[in-house]
């Protein structure tokens, strides 16, 4: 089914047709690909967008994400989508026939528009589900944020949009933890609410669902998603060894003689 701006006659092809291994419309079916076989992306579930300037990739619903193909690809432009007089009503400029765009696409515009991510992943990945699992156990108030310090793979984090450089191993990496809700797109409210709360935050967990992970490229998305997920599952063995996640290390300045 086209949406209002497109027809079969005029449904800009060109816009997902490349040699180009790097083109969003091939690279989000490789990404996926290769996130399928980490278990983000399994069932349907998870998937991820990338924007090139006004021009946002979009995957279709309820495919399976590690089989689609470059003309499976919606594409959406900002500036039309930023014109347009019912904000719910998305402008695409590419559908493909017989789909229906992502669910999560709301949730992927708020990272393009909020916080002018390049990329955003969502992930069902089995670790940061159990590790809002855990939060939870520890009942209300502390079950909205995931903390940990001292561990190495935090320096894959940068400091927040906007600054330059990545956290330090002493830093505490945190990632707020919102409700999931009954429809993918109900999320993007509690989404945007957290990313005011945590103006430095590349992440949001969703309760018993997922995540979502954006960076200003694909490259940041993706090292920052799979530091995370390194993270999760660490923090969930560490739970079963009866670790902390934050502990207060003192920094320790090395003596040359
Ligand atoms: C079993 S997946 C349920 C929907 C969801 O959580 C998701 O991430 C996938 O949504 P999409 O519309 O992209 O298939
Ligand atoms: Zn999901």
């Amino acid at each position: 089914m086209c949406s209002p701006t497109t027809t079969p006659e005029n449904n800009n092809d060109h816009l997902v047709q490349s040699s180009d291994p790097n083109h969003p419309a091939n690279l989000i079916p490789a990404l996926c690909a290769k996130f399928w076989t980490l278990g983000w992306v399994t069932g349907t579930g998870g998937g991820a967008s990338i924007r090139s300037d006004d021009l946002v990739y979009l995957a279709p619903s309820g495919v399976q994400k590690e089989l689609m193909k470059p003309d499976d690809i919606y594409v959406l432009s900002l500036a039309a989508q930023a014109q347009s007089l019912d904000k719910r009503q998305r402008v695409y400029l590419r559908s493909p026939a017989n789909y229906k765009p992502s669910q999560c696409t709301p949730l992927f515009l708020a990272a393009f528009t909020k916080r002018n991510a390049g990329c955003c992943i969502h992930t069902h990945s089995h670790w940061a589900v159990l590790v809002t699992l855990i939060l939870e156990t520890q009942g209300a108030g502390k079950d909205k944020e995931f903390m940990i310090n001292n561990i190495e793979q935090i320096k894959g984090f940068g400091k927040g949009f906007g600054k330059s450089g990545n956290l330090g191993y002493h830093d505490t990496l945190k990632i707020p933890v919102i409700e999931n809700t009954a429809h993918e797109e109900d999320l993007t409210e509690f989404l945007e609410e957290a990313m005011d709360k945590y103006p430095d935050t590349y992440a949001v967990l969703v309760r018993r669902h997922g995540v979502y992970v954006w960076g200003e490229n694909v490259h940041k998305a993706k090292t920052m998603c799979e530091s995370l997920d390194y993270l999760f599952q660490l923090a969930v063995e560490m739970k079963k060894l009866g670790l902390p996640w934050v502990t207060d290390i003192e920094p320790t300045v090395p003596t040359r003689k």
